[in-house]
């Protein structure tokens, strides 16, 4: 399991939080940041619940009714200071009620399904998609070589090869990818899957400028100015025969959707200097009424984001955080 396998000083050839952290951060790390969506922007807003899945989990975050959170919007890669507008990946993290026991913490992305089912395939995939450290070039032999051997990345693939980036983060929508238990009163449990939706985008003054790096933070920035930015969060009910912990498997498109409510984002913030920015979105924190599946993806992500953490956090409190120009400035 994910859990020996993170455990396994014994074993040097085992996947280890440390070992991801080290790829994922490269060879020249920068102090104080995450070692993955290490550019984000801070947001804060109301969760608006319908109370729709209240039947499905004791949670208090779905009973009818509004909460606070605070979130991040970010792209993928260890570069805090990275392009908004060449990353593959984007994504959306939120915590609600935060500080309490019913903490619920989020962090999604664009793709709704991963390439490969295990921590040790996601290791060799970003082993393959790293450039050379000498030519800084990726080599695509060894991609083509990697995703030919691991024939279960097709429906990821398939996604990427029809994705077309939004011009905006707010008209993006974002996969838990892993799946979750909810549990209600009864003692039944019922494996989900979620997708934060987009509204349809209230205002068309908000226009992206291609040139700038912070292009997506401004843009964001300028549209909240005006409005808020909504999401709807869908949960997706598994049928008893939706592996619940694979996440490389898109459930069919006829099962059980059901709206939990509406997040709704009213206010952005740099990530220098607000709550999201020293925050570990980790997704093995939840409410009482949730629990994680056995996908061994969601346990590494638990132990992966912890050292990240440690890491980030110790260089912010030895001062050896190096500023970074974020956008929205
Ligand atoms: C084994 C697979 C994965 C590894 C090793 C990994 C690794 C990481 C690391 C090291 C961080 C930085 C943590 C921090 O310092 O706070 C991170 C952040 C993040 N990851 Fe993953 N990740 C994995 C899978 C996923 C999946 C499946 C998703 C989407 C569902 C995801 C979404 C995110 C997001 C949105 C953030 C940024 C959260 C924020 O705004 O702080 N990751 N990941």
């Amino acid at each position: 399991t994910a859990t020996l396998y993170f455990a396994g000083a014994f074993n040097r050839d085992a996947v280890t939080a440390p070992k991801f952290v080290d790829l994922q951060q490269g060879d020249t790390p920068h102090a104080g940041f995450r070692r993955a969506h290490a550019k984000g922007i801070c947001i804060t807003g109301n969760f608006e619940s319908i109370g729709a899945l209240s039947s499905y989990s004791i949670a208090e975050v779905f009973k009818k009714g509004s909460t606070p959170f605070y979130g991040r919007f970010s792209i993928a890669g260890n570069n805090p200071t990275a392009p908004d507008l060449k990353a593959p990946v984007r994504s959306l993290a939120f915590a609600v009620n935060s500080g309490t026991v019913d903490e619920w913490r989020v962090a999604m992305n664009t793709p709704p399904v991963m390439a490969v089912a295990t921590p040790e395939a996601f290791f060799q995939q970003l082993q393959a998609l790293s450039p050379d450290p000498i030519t800084k070039q990726r080599d695509p032999e060894k991609i083509t070589a990697f995703f030919k051997a691991h024939p279960e990345s097709k429906a990821f693939n398939d996604w990427k090869a029809d994705y077309v980036p939004a011009n905006s983060f707010a008209a993006e929508r974002y996969h838990s990818i892993n799946a979750f238990y909810l549990h209600n009163e009864l003692g039944d449990k019922q494996a989900v899957r979620w997708v934060a939706r987009p509204h349809k985008a209230t205002n068309n003054a908000a226009m992206l400028d291609t040139s700038s790096a912070n292009a997506l933070q401004q843009e964001l920035a300028s549209r909240l100015d005006q409005n808020a930015v909504k999401f709807d969060l869908i949960f997706t009910l598994a049928a008893s025969n939706d592996d619940e912990n694979n996440p490389t498997i898109p459930w069919p498109s006829d099962r059980q959707t059901i709206n939990a409510g509406t997040l709704s984002i009213v206010s952005w913030h740099n990530q220098e200097n607000a709550a999201c920015g020293d925050a570990n979105f980790d997704p093995l924190v939840l409410p009482q009424g949730m629990s994680a599946t056995a996908d061994p993806i969601l346990r590494a992500r638990g132990a992966v984001y912890a050292q990240s953490y440690r890491r980030r956090a110790k260089e912010t409190l030895l001062g050896a955080k190096v500023s970074a120009t974020n956008g929205g400035e």
